[in-house]
C-alpha cells in the first residue's frame, strides 16, 4: 500500500512510475488497452425495504439532516421503493457494449454502483476472477465536482482497497463528457420540441423562460470544483461553469434548428439535501417558477442538463414538484427529456472509450479531446487535487494526486491509492 509520504510530489504531465506494489510491467501512458469497460452508476433502491439502507447508503457521514431522509423516502415509497435508475444504467450498458461490439470491438461492459447492490467493489472483485484487470471506467455523471466525479474515482479507490487489489487491478476513468455533441443533441431536441408546442399554444418567446436545472450541491463542492491547475476555482468552480457553457450551446443550437427567436433562459438548481443553515447553489427552481408568474410569464421550459437519465431526481423533482408549482401559477410547463440511450448519446461515450482504448487522449492540460461547447476538453486523468473534497483524502484512481496538493488536509485511512496513475498498468 502506498503512503503519503510515498505518494508522487508529481505535477501537470507525470508520467512516471510511482508505486513499487503495483504489479506488472510500466508503459508510458500512451498505451492503456484494457480489458473491460466499468459502467459507474450511482444505484437506487429496487424495493420498499431497500429505500432507508440505500438513503443511509448515500449519506452517510455527511451531515444530512434525519428528517430530509424521511422526507426523500417518501418519494421512493410513492414510487413503489424502486428508483427507475438501475434498469437506466443496465440500458445504458447494453447499449453501449452494443455500440462498441458493432464497431468490431469485443470488450464486455461492466457496471457497478455506489450506493446499491451490484457495487463497485463486488464488480471488480469478479472482474478480477474473470482475469479482466485493466479496467476504464464512465460514470454516468457528466460534469466536474466532487460528486460528480471526484466521488466515483473514489469509489474505484476504495473497492480496490476494501478488495485487496490494489496493483492487481486498474481502474481508469474517462473525462467528464458534459461538452459532447451527443450528450448536448438530445436536450436541443427536447428544447425545440417543447418550443414549438408552446407556440402552437399560441405563447410568444417572450412569454416563456427557459430554466436548465442541476443538482443543487453545497456553494464550498461548486466552488472547488475542477482543479486549480486549470484555474477552475472559485465563483460556483467548473460545474457551475460547464453548466453554464452546456446551457449557452443549448439555446444556440435550439435557436438555429427552430430559426426563430428563443425565450430568455437561466440556470436553476433542484434537489437540495443539507440543512438550511449551509449555503448550497440556488436559485431553487420552484423558487425560479414563482417569480416568472409574478413577472407575468406564461410557460416555462426545463431542461434538466444535470442528468444523464429520467431517475428521481428528475421524475419526482421535476415531474411532481416544479409542475405542480407552476401549475399553481397556470404556467405552461414542459421538461425536457434526459439523454438515457439516445443512440447519439451511446455514440459519444463509445468515443471516449476507443480513443482510451486506442491511448489517444491520457493526460491533463493539452487539449487532448474536442468540445462542442466553449470551453476546452477536459483530461482523462485529473490533475492534483481535482475536485477535492475538505472532508480528507481517500484513495482515488485515474489522477495524479501528489502530496503537496495535500498539504493542510486532514488525510485520512491509508491516503492515496496510485493504481491510476500512467504508467503502472498491470501487465
Ligand atoms: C451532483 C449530484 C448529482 C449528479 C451527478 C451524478 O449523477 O452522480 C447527483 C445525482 C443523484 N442523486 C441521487 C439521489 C440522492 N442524492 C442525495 C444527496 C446528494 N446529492 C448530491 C449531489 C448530486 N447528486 C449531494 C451533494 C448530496 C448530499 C449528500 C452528499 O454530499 O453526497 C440523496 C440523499 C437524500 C436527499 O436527496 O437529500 C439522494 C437520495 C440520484 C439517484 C436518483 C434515483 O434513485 O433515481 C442521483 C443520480
Ligand atoms: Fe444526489
Amino acid at each position: 500500500m502506498t503512503d503519503l509520504a510515498a505518494a508522487p510530489g508529481t505535477g501537470p504531465g507525470a508520467t512516471g512510475s510511482v508505486t513499487a506494489t503495483t504489479a506488472g510491467t510500466a508503459s508510458g501512458p500512451g498505451v492503456p488497452g484494457y480489458d473491460a469497460v466499468l459502467l459507474a452508476g450511482f444505484g437506487g433502491p429496487e424495493g420498499p425495504d431497500d429505500v432507508m439502507p440505500f438513503l443511509r447508503n448515500v449519506t452517510r457521514g455527511r451531515g444530512i439532516p434525519e428528517e430530509r431522509l424521511i422526507e426523500v423516502s417518501h418519494h421512493y415509497q410513492a414510487l413503489g421503493g424502486v428508483s427507475p435508475i438501475n434498469a437506466q444504467s443496465r440500458a445504458l450498458r447494453e447499449a453501449l457494449e452494443a455500440e462498441l461490439r458493432g464497431r468490431g470491438i469485443d470488450v464486455p461492459v461492466l457496471w457497478g454502483n455506489r450506493n446499491w447492490a451490484p457495487f463497485v467493489g463486488d464488480t471488480i472483485t469478479q472482474a478480477h476472477r474473470d482475469g479482466l484487470v485493466r479496467l476504464l471506467g464512465v460514470a454516468t455523471s457528466a460534469y466536474s465536482s466532487y460528486s460528480s466525479c471526484r466521488q466515483y474515482r473514489e469509489d474505484f479507490g476504495m473497492a480496490l482497497e476494501r478488495t485487496g487489489l490494489v496493483g492487481s487491478v486498474r481502474v481508469d476513468k474517462v473525462r467528464p463528457y458534459f461538452d459532447q455533441p451527443g450528450f448536448l443533441a438530445p436536450f436541443v431536441d427536447g428544447t425545440v420540441e417543447a418550443l414549438r408546442e408552446a407556440s402552437e399554444k399560441g405563447l410568444a418567446a417572450t412569454d416563456l423562460e427557459v430554466v436548465f436545472t442541476t443538482h443543487s450541491v453545497p456553494n464550498t463542492m461548486g466552488d472547488s470544483s475542477g482543479s486549480a491547475t486549470l484555474d477552475d476555482h472559485g465563483n460556483g468552480g467548473a460545474y457551475v461553469t460547464q453548466h453554464l457553457a452546456v446551457a449557452r450551446e443549448v439555446m444556440a443550437q435550439a435557436e438555429k434548428a427552430l430559426g426563430a427567436a428563443v425565450p430568455t433562459w437561466q440556470l436553476g438548481y433542484q434537489s437540495r439535501s443539507g440543512p438550511p443553515s449551509m449555503p448550497w447553489l440556488e436559485p431553487d427552481i420552484n423558487d425560479i417558477i414563482d417569480d416568472l408568474a409574478a413577472a407575468g410569464r406564461r410557460g416555462v421550459i426545463v431542461v434538466p442538463i444535470g442528468f444523464v437519465s429520467d431517475h428521481v431526481e428528475v421524475i419526482w423533482d421535476l415531474d411532481n414538484e416544479a409542475l405542480e408549482t407552476a401549475e399553481k401559477h397556470e404556467l405552461f410547463f414542459r421538461r425536457v427529456r434526459t439523454p438515457g440511450t439516445d443512440p447519439r448519446f451511446v455514440a459519444d461515450l463509445a468515443d471516449l472509450v476507443v480513443r482510451r482504448l486506442s491511448g489517444t487522449t491520457v493526460g491533463y492540460g493539452a487539449g487532448v479531446d474536442a468540445s462542442a461547447v466553449d470551453l476546452p476538453a477536459r483530461p482523462d486523468f485529473c490533475a492534483p487535487g481535482c475536485c477535492r473534497n475538505s472532508r480528507g483524502a481517500k484513495p482515488t484512481t485515474a489522477a495524479v494526486d501528489s502530496a503537496a496538493d495535500w498539504a493542510g488536509l486532514e488525510v485520512t485511512g491509508s491516503a492515496l491509492v496510485a493504481s491510476g496513475i500512467p504508467g503502472t498498468l498491470p501487465a
